[in-house]
């Protein structure tokens, strides 16, 4: 890779150049569930008088998804404006290779499928919904559905409840359609297919980033050892959980086992094969590494079943995790950190634990090392481990003076942060508690503001995807769509809205405009990082938002 040439007019602030992401704070429509709009944002509204401003997509075909009827998230977010392109996303690639057939064709589905006994079972793990974030219900079905046609006897499905990227107490219809589908399997007489555990996304299983291994831990036993409370049915393991908790939803559902005859009917044994469905990265690593990795010693796993393991995609290329893989992930090459490192920029990225990965994995196209130890500077404050609802501001002040002190002693040349707060914040359902996460983030810009202006530095601020912005359901006319008592219904996932991006040059040398763009897309933000720092971006990266003036 060759360095990026200087601009001629133009080399770069006297100050540093920071992007703000902000996390789940998209552009909503200002009406009752926006708490974007709803928050008192004193800096956001300064920065929208004494910046360029532009509206980006952060959603659907912009960012690699399948259509626009997808929702954004923070791989495809982070991966998008990191790499400065758009590549066609887990997503999509797992569609299409199931689709075609591809995957069934392939070594590793064959190796899995065409070894087992008649006493053994195919294993499935995944993350239960239409998402479309980590999984699509739609692609288990159709694994299911081809291990029928093989005539593989015996299937078992771990089912993780989501309500984080479909609506918060949604998981009886995702357990409906999955118990039609193996009815009918079952129906033909010959089969023997059922859910064998569970439980919410959010207590077993999907951690990431190393913040909560007992999560995994607990996802080990329940899914691998059958060990949990044990039910007859998931329908009757959800229905049991939510009235012993009035309130709760379903990503933070306890573990359940199915059992028949007083035995869990599916614990996972020598001989079975496993498939992790989930195709996203940083929730679905630390449970293969349980499968997959020797050496593991973050909990005591007990004797280690002798099985095969595979995951739908593999989430992390230069550790090969996992070891084994359906389909191969996006390519994502020549991101902006590796540009800047090798034009000799000293670069900090830093976050909290919950995006700490955002900003560098996610961020540098899914790997998780640096490209230069000597330019680059990775800063993880530790997350608390609690509700966000009870904690919105999170560790922004931490983060905060992170980037204050980098800038006062003029360690870095580029900065890249990650606030939290808005999305984390967001996925509660909690109203007030979001309001308050966006006056958080407000507030540490406010202190960034000022540490810019002093000097000469230039900041971007924006988001990878919305939340915050669209806390209650609306329906397709927008309409707020109401609960059996006739109150709004809250809304925990992302949203389609599109994000801001504000860009503010404390000197005002950098002597840019915006650049006439129709429907630019958050990948344009690697571009414009570059241009702010004196560079001439890539040939093929996203337009920048800005021109010289
Ligand atoms: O928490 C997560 O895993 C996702 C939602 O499924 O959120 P984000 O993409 O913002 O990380
Ligand atoms: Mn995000
Ligand atoms: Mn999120």
């Amino acid at each position: 890779m060759q360095p990026l040439k200087r601009l001629e007019s133009f080399s770069g602030p006297e100050g540093p150049v920071v992007l703000c992401i902000m996390d789940g704070v998209g552009i909503g429509k200002g009406d009752a569930g926006d708490m974007v709009a709803k928050a008192t944002k004193p800096n956001l509204d300064w920065l929208k008088e004494n910046s360029l401003f532009a509206t980006l997509k952060a959603h659907g075909r912009a960012v690699g998804m399948p259509d626009d009827g997808d929702m954004g998230n923070s791989e495809v977010g982070h991966n998008a404006i990191g790499s400065g392109r758009v590549f066609d996303q887990g997503a999509l690639l797992v569609k299409n290779a199931v689709e075609s057939g591809d995957v069934f064709d392939g070594d590793v589905w064959k190796d899995l499928t065409g070894s087992l006994s008649a006493d053994n079972s195919l294993h499935f793990i995944g993350l239960l919904s239409d998402g479309n974030v980590h999984s699509h219900i739609n692609i288990l079905f159709a694994l299911i559905r081809q291990a029928q046609k093989q005539g593989i006897k015996k299937v078992r499905v771990h089912t993780l409840l989501d309500g984080r990227d479909v609506p918060p107490t949604s998981a009886l219809e995702y357990i409906s359609s999955l118990e039609a589908v193996l009815t009918e399997i079952n129906d033909l007489g010959e089969f023997d297919y059922c859910i064998a555990s569970g439980g919410g996304r959010l207590y077993i299983t999907m951690d990431r980033y190393d913040a909560d291994w007992p999560m995994i831990e607990r996802g080990w036993q329940t899914h691998v050892r059958g060990e949990g409370r044990k039910f007859a049915t998931a329908k009757e393991a959800v229905e049991t959980l939510r009235a012993e908790t009035p309130g709760v939803i379903d990503q933070d559902l306890k573990e359940f086992v199915i059992e028949r005859d007083g035995t869990p009917v599916g614990p996972i044994v020598d001989g079975d094969s496993v498939i992790l469905f989930n195709f996203r990265g940083d929730r679905a690593i630390e449970i293969s590494k349980a499968f997959d990795d020797p050496n593991l010693d973050r909990f005591d796993r007990g004797p280690i079943p002798a099985i095969k393991f595979a995951g739908i995609m593999q989430y992390e290329a230069e550790q090969q995790i996992p070891k084994s893989y359906l389909v191969s992930p996006p390519a994502i090459d020549d991101v902006m950190g590796e540009y800047l490192a090798v034009s000799g920029v000293r670069q900090l990225a830093v976050s909290e634990t919950q995006k700490y990965g955002h900003v560098t994995y996610f961020f540098n196209g899914n790997r998780s090392g640096k490209f230069a130890e000597n330019l680059e500077d990775y800063v993880e404050i530790t997350s608390d481990l609690v509700p966000y609802e009870q904690r919105p501001w999170m560790k922004g002040a931490e983060i905060t003076e992170v980037i204050l002190d980098s800038i006062e002693k003029d360690k870095h040349d580029f900065i890249r942060v990650n606030y939290p707060n808005g999305d984390m914040v967001g996925h509660t359902g909690d109203l007030l508690a979001v309001e308050i996460s966006v006056e958080t983030v407000d507030l540490c810009l406010g202190r960034l503001i000022e540490a810019i202006k002093a000097k000469n530095g230039i900041m971007i601020v924006t988001a990878d995807h919305g939340n915050a912005d669209e806390m209650y359901e609306v329906d397709k006319e927008g309409n707020l769509k109401l609960d059996s008592d006739g109150n709004p219904k809250s809304k925990t996932s992302h949203t389609l809205n599109p994000v801001p991006c504000y860009i503010y040059d404390a000197s005002g040398k950098a002597g840019f405009k915006l650049a006439e763009l129709s429907d630019a897309g958050i990948s344009s933000l690697a571009a414009t990082s570059i241009m702010c720092l004196g560079f001439e971006p890539p040939a093929d990266y996203d337009p920048s938002l800005v021109e010289l003036k």
